[in-house]
């Protein structure tokens, strides 16, 4: 196990458990940023940019050496950028554009050391196919709340709506935290200890990962 002292720049619960996971030693920090989307800015750029601008937000009691870890998740349907519905209507139209498709889900991960001014960034592009959910489930789904504070109105990790029919990615990376992607962006890192975030991953969530392997020899995939 790693002995590093870690921050989780995010106000995610899903990140925050996602990084329990691995049993380190971290605390979280929320990281308020306006989270607009620029004008001319594509939808991989966006995402990078958010990551990078959470991960910068100053903690006032890191300490020079310590890890902060910041991520952003969008949903790209036909490159528009699906963030988190504004209120249930909206909730309502994402998950209609989304039903019977495929989409992209793109997590940007930015990490880095307090008090050195590099900041490693990686990205991650899933393809998430939705099945062809009625528009009753949508509003059952919405009554539930679990559509809104998740991009795109969904979790792929809801057991009750079960959204997608078909996925090729990373499972974890469209829950908001890639681990493996985690682990290799960590490695960049001058004094970080390696770990199997891979194993963990797969453990935790029931899932025999396909391209684990590829994506820890720094394949651009998942
Ligand atoms: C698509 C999808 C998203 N999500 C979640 C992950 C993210 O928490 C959220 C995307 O919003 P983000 O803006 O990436 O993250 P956040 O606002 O929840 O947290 P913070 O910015 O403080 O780190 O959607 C799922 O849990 N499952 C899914 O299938």
């Amino acid at each position: 196990m790693t002995t590093a002292k870690f921050w989780l720049a995010s106000n995610s619960p899903r990140r925050r458990e996602m990084l329990s996971w691995l049993g380190w030693s971290f605390q979280s920090a929320p990281a308020n940023i306006d989270e607009s989307a620029l004008g001319g800015e594509n939808p991989l750029e966006h995402v990078k940019r958010l990551a990078l601008g959470k991960c910068q937000v100053k903690i006032d009691t890191a300490q020079p050496g310590e890890i902060v870890i910041a991520a952003d998740t969008i949903v790209v349907l036909e490159n528009a950028i699906l963030g988190k519905p504004v209120d249930e209507k909206d909730a309502f139209v994402m998950l209609k554009s989304l039903g019977d498709r495929t989409h992209q889900v793109i997590t940007a991960l930015a990490v880095r050391q307090v008090g050195l001014p590099d900041v490693q960034q990686e990205t991650c592009i899933s393809n998430v196919r939705m099945r062809n959910y009625s528009d009753a489930e949508i509003e059952a789904y919405i009554r539930s709340g679990d559509p809104m504070d998740k991009a795109g109105g969904y979790a792929i990790q809801n057991a009750q709506f079960h959204p997608a029919v078909n996925f090729a990615g990373c499972f974890a990376s469209v829950m908001g935290m890639p681990l493996c992607h985690l682990e290799r962006t960590l490695r960049r890192l001058a004094d970080y200890q390696p770990a199997d975030l891979a194993v963990i991953c797969q453990k935790k969530l029931n899932y025999a990962c396909p391209i684990t392997r590829r994506v820890m020899i720094g394949e651009n995939i998942g």
